[in-house]
């Protein structure tokens, strides 16, 4: 069986996505696409020499008959909206990160799944399908360093577009941290702090850039994220996990190393696109799979709702100064692997 999908949002991933499910994988097509610059979604259909139809309206492209699954890529706002219709229809809907702006409105998704009576949601997190991620967490798993005492991580991407402002350096940045130290640790949020170094003269005159946000996890493990959004020199992902007996560093992107004109160097990836491709390849693989199966098994509602109501602490720690603490319920049983 082919997996129908509809795609809301052919911005830049939406068109890696389309492209990854079109040319890379298997198992589905994109038959629909929307996007509020609907020659913009022509134009990105025609590129790739696809059939797909074309609509102004998102809602339209859940509502189609045609369509058996749905692809949220457009705006961090619009996501909340659109998955919420899908569950509506009783489609399943893989949503880029944030699933929502707020954990309130990952509670309105878990709550209507829930309702629904069927996973429906997969969340675009794609670190816990990259193989270093996925790699780490064995050694950790295995014990190999004891248990994880402290980790150092850092986000960095060489720069940001003006409308991008200091809470999103949480909610769409950071929020991806959120959830994969979560699942690396298999802990949870207790407090967090935000603390800011002295502004880069690189970012626009309402960003304060960058960013140290200090977490305790309730097992008491003490984590620090480094967010730099223009770093300027690349798109560098870090994580080291300090263990009782030894430490786990995250690979880095394998590169040749080059000796040439008396230096000695490797090359440090300037793209999200290229730093994740085959982890983008693999969670959508996971999502036609499982939901032509009927069953979802990547990143929950939950999961989406867990890292937002982390995002909701550190902007009001961001805001404060102060030692904020994250409050996440009891998950429900619905969510239980
Ligand atoms: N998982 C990841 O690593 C990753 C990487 C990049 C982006 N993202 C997420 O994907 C989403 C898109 O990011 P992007 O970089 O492609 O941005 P983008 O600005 O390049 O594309 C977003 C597209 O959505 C469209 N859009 C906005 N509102 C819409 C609506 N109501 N209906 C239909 N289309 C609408 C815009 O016109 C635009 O073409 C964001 O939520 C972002 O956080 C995730
Ligand atoms: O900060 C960016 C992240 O590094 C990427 O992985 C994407 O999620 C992108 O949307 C964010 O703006």
């Amino acid at each position: 069986m082919t997996l129908r999908l509809g795609v809301i949002g052919t911005g830049a991933i939406g068109q890696e996505h389309i492209r990854r499910c079109s040319k890379v994988l298997q198992g589905a097509e994109v038959v629909a696409v929307s996007d509020i610059n609907v020659e913009g979604a022509r134009a990105a259909i025609a590129k790739l020499g696809l059939n797909a139809e074309v609509y102004a309206d998102g809602h339209e492209v859940v509502k189609s008959g045609d369509v058996d699954a749905l692809l949220v890529t457009s705006w961090d706002p619009t996501h909340e909206e659109f998955t919420l219709a899908a569950i509506a229809a009783g489609k399943p809907v893989f949503c880029e990160k944030p699933l929502a702006m707020s954990a309130e409105g990952c509670r309105r998704i878990v709550d209507a799944e829930i309702k629904f009576g069927k996973r429906l949601v997969q969340v675009g997190f794609m670190r816990p399908y990259d193989a270093g991620y996925v790699a780490l967490k064995k050694v950790i798993t295995a014990g190999e360093i004891g248990e994880p005492l402290m980790l150092h991580c850092a986000h960095r991407n060489p720069t940001v577009p003006e409308n991008y402002t200091t809470d999103m350096a949480i909610t769409n940045t950071l929020i991806h941290e959120l959830d994969v130290l979560r699942w690396l640790t298999e802990d949870d949020y207790k407090s967090v702090q935000v603390v800011f170094p002295r502004t880069t003269s690189k970012a626009h005159a309402k960003l304060r850039d960058p960013q140290i946000v200090l977490f305790e996890t309730h097992k008491g493990i003490r984590i620090d994220v480094e967010i730099f959004v223009n770093c300027a020199y690349g798109y560098d992902i870090q994580c080291e996990v300090v263990g009782e007996t030894g430490i786990a560093k995250l690979p880095e992107p394998s590169s040749v190393l080059m000796r040439k004109e008396a230096k000695l160097s490797e090359t440090i990836l300037t793209d999200w696109k290229d730093r994740f491709i085959d982890a983008y390849d693999v969670e959508l693989q996971a999502f036609i799979n499982d939901a032509t199966a009927g069953q979802l098994k990547g990143p929950s509602a939950w999961d989406g709702y867990a890292a937002s109501v982390a995002a909701d602490a550190c902007i009001k720690a961001q805001n404060s100064g102060a030692i904020e603490p994250v409050e996440l319920p009891t998950r429900p049983t619905f969510y239980d692997k």
